[in-house]
């Protein structure tokens, strides 16, 4: 689970909320101005037009402001707004100098919508402003000539490329920021973070498609004996060595996380808790296997664990984390190195 899109999506939503509302805020205030002067001009089409885009603008405005669906929003108003601006430069009474506009395109599409969808509309809708360019001046000799052509193709282009590539390298700052913020530095694990984001993503495909989903809570048992015998170090080696085998053992979908301390979470998505119990033990076993190297001396591990099963035991992850915390002392009760499932009776005896 190396995905961070609906972690990304909700961190890219306020700034290009912002980035809309300046859009919407100039294309009306420009609007009632171009309105203004195409009347002026007796452009009458182009001036309704322009008024159309401006009162759009306005109750666009009013409705982003709470919405859930800024992308919708978004698409809803580029899309009329760069179609509109391609509706001036047909217009034989608009002058070459409207041909400027098209240069906000590239720029307004990546920041709006991203670097994929933004390259495809900027592409769009710059290949419809060149045949209109073309066709338009397809007799004036002075606009056909190389220079002020090749001048305005780099130009373009130029926009195009550092709009891209500066929104690339923005998604992958997020992407790298989003990562450090959502990792335990010590094991390299997802952290608390990251779980709530999974667990909400993995909740609603539950619910949608009816597939279980158990939350494994493990703690390393006598830890602070560890610590104590062998040092802060030797602990965090411990710790780093549990998190290694988690890795190992578990399948690309599951999602180990560590809480804090000596304590772990892992998400087993599309497991039942008779099935979690089999995971569970598999690991248990595997640590007990495993121990640690300090400084050549062996640190012999274990874990007790508990599991909590979505549905069953509670619809949200504090409920279920808490459930999985009373089996877990359940199991420390019972003697440590044993997995218990919630409400049902110890489930595994060592050996
Ligand atoms: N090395 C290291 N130790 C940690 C870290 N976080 C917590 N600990 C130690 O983990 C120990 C936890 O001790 P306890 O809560 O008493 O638990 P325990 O000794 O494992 O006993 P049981 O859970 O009852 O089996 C404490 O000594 C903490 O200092 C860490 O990041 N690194």
């Amino acid at each position: 689970m190396e995905d961070y899109p609906e972690s990304q999506k909700h961190l890219a939503r306020p700034y290009r909320k912002a980035v809309l509302k300046a859009l919407l805020g100039l294309t009306f205030v420009g609007g009632l101005l171009f309105f203004t002067l195409n009347i002026n001009k007796q452009n009458y089409p182009l001036a309704f037009a322009e008024l159309v885009m401006a009162m759009y603008a306005m109750a666009v405005y009013r409705a982003v402001r709470n919405t859930q669906h800024l992308e919708r929003w978004i698409l809803a108003y580029t899309l009329p707004f760069f179609t509109t601006m391609m509706f001036s430069l047909v217009s034989p009474h608009a002058t070459a100098s409207v041909f400027a506009w098209v240069l906000s395109i590239p720029i307004l599409a990546h920041l709006l919508m991203g670097r994929r969808l933004g390259l495809i509309i900027s592409a769009f809708y710059m290949a419809c402003a060149a045949l209109i360019f073309y066709f338009k001046y397809r007799h004036s000799a002075e606009m056909m000539q190389p220079l002020p052509i090749a001048n305005i193709s780099v130009m373009s282009l130029t926009v195009l490329a550092f709009s891209h590539i500066y929104e690339i390298t923005r998604e992958q700052s997020e992407t790298r920021l989003l990562k450090i913020a959502q990792t335990d530095s010590l094991t390299g694990l997802a952290n608390r973070v990251r779980l709530n984001a999974v667990f909400e993503q993995e909740r609603a495909r539950c619910l949608r498609h009816g597939t279980p989903m158990s939350v494994l809570l493990l703690d390393l048992d006598h830890f602070k004996q560890v610590n104590d015998r062998f040092g802060h170090e030797a602990g965090d080696l411990a710790l780093k060595q549990v998190s290694k085998i988690l890795r190992q053992t578990l399948r690309a979908t599951d999602l180990p996380t560590r809480l804090g301390g000596e304590e772990f979470v892992v998400l087993l998505t599309d497991t039942a808790a008779d099935k979690a119990l089999q995971v569970a033990d598999k690991l248990r076993l595997a640590i007990e296997a495993s121990p640690a190297l300090y400084q050549d001396q062996p640190i012999l591990l274990t874990v007790s664990g508990g599991i909590a099963q979505f549905g069953t035991d509670g619809h949200d992850l504090r409920s279920l984390i808490s459930r999985a915390d009373q089996s877990l002392y359940q199991a420390k009760d019972d003697g440590r190195n044993r997995i218990l499932v919630a409400g049902t009776a110890p489930a595994h005896c060592p050996g």
